[in-house]
């Protein structure tokens, strides 16, 4: 993504040129970059700049440089003395001690720069936990136990990362104001439901829209303001102690180049290319993933009853009354429901057709078992699929092949090496036939486990680490199976 985004045009003046916006490069040329793609992101960029790079840093996931290397990676990696130094840390998502040495790094040469040099900057999902900077006296221990906390008790991201930007040096801005007057260039990869710039990683250069009330709110609301560590207490209570500078972001240009709206994009040329008629529903999902799950069901239902001519009689309008509570219920922003299913009356049995969609599913974990929100999510379209046909007493209207798909993509699902799996209308009579239980595994939260299992793993979706992480994609195919 960032080579396409990005070119150098060399010559008296060099410039950066980042999606059509040019940054002439007046003199000396810095790197630095947080956040679990941010590897790859580097080794696109130093290709890119050659020797007008004169340094950089980044911090990236522990152990992700052997894992790229052991899967033969090597586009992802940095080349043999390169001029940008890695940090590897925050194991499992949170900061720790060598997050905080790269972090201190970063701000170390952010805070050297003049207004002749630019700073590229790269920023992707899990940076957050790669760039940790308690304003003092606040312990890297005692941020990390507070983000926990809100973490297990519910707290959304965009809730998260408004408690860490109050409590940082370098987030919410902070970078930015620090690099200042050089111009600051950020290339982020979007991994939060509507791309915002100030939540991102926490925002680091971006100015941020959020006030301390803001956070003493988010805090009261999981019950954490009275049992606040005092180093916390300190900093809430007095203004925050950021560096004297300019509140305005003139020297700073924030361009995402990569989110879950453009990879859908991008999917969806894919997909007409093959021959579908294909519509992309939204970038925003999100919500329980048993409920995500019974909306994409009904939506497999009312494509297979427009084939079959049924679309517009009462099951049709039955089944858009269940969606029309469903989109309400999950709360989905931005989505025009009656625009989406206007667009899938032109749809007929002629062409196949492909729904698209994407975002991030919550998963209650109420069992042992191993998995994650998209294979948790497959299994579960494959069970609601199978209960719908059952009350249909019959098989879909209309005589349909369905596949649902639904993957990470950065590569990942949960505590798994898949990124997502795959399922169709016959998964739970397959399975049943292999004494496998759907309903027992997902009762254990255990769906990898399944996958792994069913028709020898055929149906996990392993495509190993991507360099990219723009939350999480699923891809509805629909074909009538005979003329109607
Ligand atoms: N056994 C399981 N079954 C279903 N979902 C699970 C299971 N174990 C963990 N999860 C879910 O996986 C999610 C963690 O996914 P993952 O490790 O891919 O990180 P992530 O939240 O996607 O981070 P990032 O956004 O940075 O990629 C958690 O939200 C959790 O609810
Ligand atoms: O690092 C973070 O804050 C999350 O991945 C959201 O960007």
């Amino acid at each position: 993504m960032l080579k396409r985004a990005v070119k150098l045009q060399g010559g008296e003046c060099p410039q950066l040129l980042v999606k059509g916006q040019a940054f002439p490069v007046k003199r000396d040329l810095y790197l630095v970059g947080f956040g679990k793609a941010v590897l790859g992101m580097a080794a696109a960029a130093e290709e890119i700049l050659g020797d007008h790079l004169i340094q950089g840093i980044i911090n990236v996931p522990l152990g992700i440089q052997e894992s790229l290397q052991r899967a033969g990676m090597q586009e992802m990696l940095l080349k043999p003395r390169s001029k940008i130094q890695v940090i590897e840390g925050a194991k499992n998502n949170l900061p720790d001690a060598e997050a905080l040495k790269g972090a201190v790094a970063i701000q170390e040469l952010a805070e050297g720069l003049t207004a002749d040099d630019l700073l590229l900057v790269l920023i992707s999902g899990g940076g957050s936990a790669l760039l940790p900077a308690p304003i003092p006296p606040i312990l890297l221990k005692e941020k990390e136990e507070l983000t926990k906390t809100l973490a297990s008790r519910g707290a959304a991201i965009q809730e998260l990362n408004i408690v860490r930007k109050t409590l940082s040096l370098l987030k919410g801005g902070g970078l930015a104001r620090l690099a200042y007057p050089a111009q600051v260039v950020s290339l982020i990869l979007s991994d939060v439901i509507g791309d915002p710039l100030d939540i991102i990683a926490s925002g680091p250069t971006a100015a941020s829209s959020h006030s301390v009330q803001d956070c003493l709110q988010i805090l009261a609301k999981y019950n954490l303001l009275h049992n606040l560590p005092q180093s916390v207490e300190t900093v809430l209570s007095s203004s925050p102690t950021k560096p004297n500078a300019p509140e305005d972001y003139s020297h700073v240009c924030n361009i995402i180049i990569g989110s879950n709206t453009l990879a859908l994009e991008e999917a969806k040329r894919q997909a007409e290319g093959l021959g579908y008629a294909t519509l992309i529903l939204s970038a925003a999902i999100c919500g329980e993933v048993g409920c995500v799950a019974t909306l994409y069901c009904q939506l497999i239902w009312l494509v297979c009853l427009g084939f079959a001519g049924l679309g517009e009689g009462p099951l049709g309008d039955e089944v858009r009354g269940n969606l029309r509570q469903l989109v309400a219920e999950l709360g989905i922003p931005g989505l025009n429901l009656a625009k989406f299913l206007q667009a899938l009356r032109g749809l007929g049995p002629e062409r196949p057709v492909c729904i698209l969609a994407g975002g991030e599913t919550t998963v209650q974990l109420q069992g042992t078992g191993k998995g994650g929100r998209n294979q948790e999510l497959a299994l579960r379209v494959g069970l609601e699929l199978h209960r719908a046909q059952a009350a249909e007493v019959s098989s879909p209207p209309g005589r349909c092949e369905i596949v649902f798909l639904s993957g990470g993509t950065d590569g990942q699902d949960g505590p798994t090496e898949a990124a997502g799996a795959v399922c169709s209308l016959e998964l739970v009579d397959e399975a049943l036939q292999e004494g496998l239980d759907v309903e027992a595994f997902l009762s254990n939260n255990d769906s990898y486990t399944f996958f792994s299992q069913f028709q020898g793993g055929h149906h996990l979706l392993v495509t190993g680490l991507t360099g990219t992480n723009v939350m999480d994609i699923q891809a509805i195919l629909i074909r009538a199976t005979e003329r109607l």
